[in-house]
Parts: C-alpha cells; structure tokens; sequence
C-alpha cells in the first residue's frame, strides 16, 4: 500500500509509502489520501501525524510521469484538483495536523507539509517550492497556503527563487516548528508528548481556533484559483522541457 494509516492509542499517522519513487503522489496514492483522512477524521483522536514510513524522502512532489508535460490546461487542472481537495481537507481537519518530515520535500512534497499545522523535521533536511523553476507555480493551492503560515514577504521570496532550503534556515523563517535529532524522530510518543497529553476536546477547540486565526478567508476559492493558474501554466515552453529533462536525465 502506498499509503498507510495507523490508529494509534491517542492519535492517527497517515505514512506516505512509495519509497522506490521518493513518494511522488500518483494519482492511485492521492486517493489513497483522501480514503484515510476520511477514515481518521471519524475517529476520537488528538492530533493526525503525516510522515514518510522510510527515513529517506518525505515526498518528491507530483509523479511526474502522471503530471507529464504533454497535457492540455484541462486535462492538467483535471489532474491537479484532487490534491488540492487533499491538502484543503488536510487544513481543515478538525485536530491539528502535524507533518514528521523525517526527509526532504519537493514541489508538491512542501505543499502537502504547509498544509499540515505543525511541522517538525529531521536534522539536516532540504525543503523546496521549486515550482516556478520547472515552468509553473504551486498547483495543489500549497502556495495559497504558504501565506498563511511565514511572512507574506518570505512566501514571496521562496515561491520566487524557488530555492532548496535548509531546516535551520526554515525554523528561523517559521515554516517549521521544531527540529530533531535523527536518531529522536522514530519515537512519536516521545516527540509528540505534550500533544498527547491535552484532551481530544481541547485538541478540536484549540484547531478551530487556528482556522479562524487565518488571514486568508476565502481559502477553497483561492485554492482552486492558484490550480486553474497553474494549469495554464503547463503547456508553457519551460515547462515541458523541465519535465522532459527529469524524465530523460538517466
Ligand atoms: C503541483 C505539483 C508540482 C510538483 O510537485 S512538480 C514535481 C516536483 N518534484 C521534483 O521535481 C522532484 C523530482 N525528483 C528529484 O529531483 C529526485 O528524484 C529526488 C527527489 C531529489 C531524489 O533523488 P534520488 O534519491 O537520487 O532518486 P532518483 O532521482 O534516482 O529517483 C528515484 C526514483 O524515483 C522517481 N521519482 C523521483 N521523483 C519523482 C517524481 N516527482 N515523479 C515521478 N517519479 C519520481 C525517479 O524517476 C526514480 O525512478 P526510477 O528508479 O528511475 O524508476
């Protein structure tokens, strides 16, 4: 399974199981996606954790032989869309979402750990938007969310240079909460203590009090915006020949 869930005593861990691939979401692994969290949200947990089952890569982002280059604009938003219905489920879940980034992030990788609440990473990780080098933007709305969690002028920065950064760097830029110890990261009990020690009903009030703390209100609209922006983007010179190069460079 590409994806697996685990209810543990006081929480859920969805893990991104894709190793061979870097966990590039296909289309097979964004449903899978969209099966758990609806099985995790009927559940009494206290926080949802989203990791990668090896100590590798967290995700590389989109699969790029599915999100190939050749696509027309609707076929491109057809394929975009339902990771942008993930990632704004994964918002709204209505515990905190805490993304174990126990390896690095591509692309699409760190829209799916902005969308989370909390992230926590392993000791010398790299996490990069680096949409706009390959020819587009952020396409599952993980750039509309980005401004919700860092400063408007480093969202812009990092959406626009579209750098592979260092988790140092990013807790300094508060797009991530904690860094661990490599050999710290396996036990989640420990990691995660003081989320597992507050109530469930707390857990939910203290989530819905997040939401609301959103400067963006209109965040499915804008969302769905930035996949339609994206789409138009694919067909772009740049991008195809991006792509191209990833899938041809052995
Ligand atoms: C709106 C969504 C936008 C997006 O997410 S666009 C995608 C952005 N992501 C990327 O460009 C990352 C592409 N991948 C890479 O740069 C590297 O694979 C990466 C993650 C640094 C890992 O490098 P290595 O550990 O050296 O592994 P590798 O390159 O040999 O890859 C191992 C196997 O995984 C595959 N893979 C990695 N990332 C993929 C992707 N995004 N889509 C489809 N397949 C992907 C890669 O083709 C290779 O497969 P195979 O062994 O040749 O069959």
């Amino acid at each position: 399974m590409f994806v697996e869930y685990q209810k543990k005593k006081d929480y859920g861990v969805i893990y991104l199981n894709r190793p061979e691939k870097r966990n590039a979401i296909s289309k097979e692994m964004a449903a899978m996606l969209g099966t758990v969290l609806n099985k995790a949200k009927k559940e009494e947990i206290k926080f949802l954790v989203l990791t990668s089952k090896d100590n590798k890569v967290f995700c590389a982002g989109g699969d790029l032989t599915y999100l190939h280059g050749n696509l027309s604009r609707e076929e491109a938003y057809a394929r975009l869309n339902p990771m942008k219905e993930i990632l704004y489920k994964i918002a709204l879940f209505p515990v905190p979402v805490i993304a174990l980034l126990n390896g690095n992030a591509l692309g699409g990788g760190c829209e799916l750990a902005t969308a989370c609440d909390i992230r926590i990473a392993r000791n010398n990780t790299k996490f990069g938007f680096i949409q706009a080098n390959l020819g587009i933007l952020p396409g599952w709305g993980g750039g509309t969310l980005l401004y919700n969690k860092v400063s408007s002028s480093f969202a812009l920065e990092w959406l626009t240079e579209a750098k592979v950064l260092d988790s140092q760097l990013l807790e300094k830029k508060g797009w991530i909460n904690r860094i661990v110890k490599e050999h710290d990261i396996d036990d989640m009990d420990v990691l995660l203590k003081d989320y597992i020690s507050k109530s469930y009903r707390q857990m939910r009030l203290l989530k819905d009090q997040h939401i609301k703390s959103w400067t963006n209100r209109n965040l499915f609209f804008e969302m769905t915006e930035e996949v339609k922006k994206t789409a138009m983007l694919w067909d772009s010179e740049e991008h195809k020949q991006a792509i191209e190069k990833f899938l041809l460079r052995k």
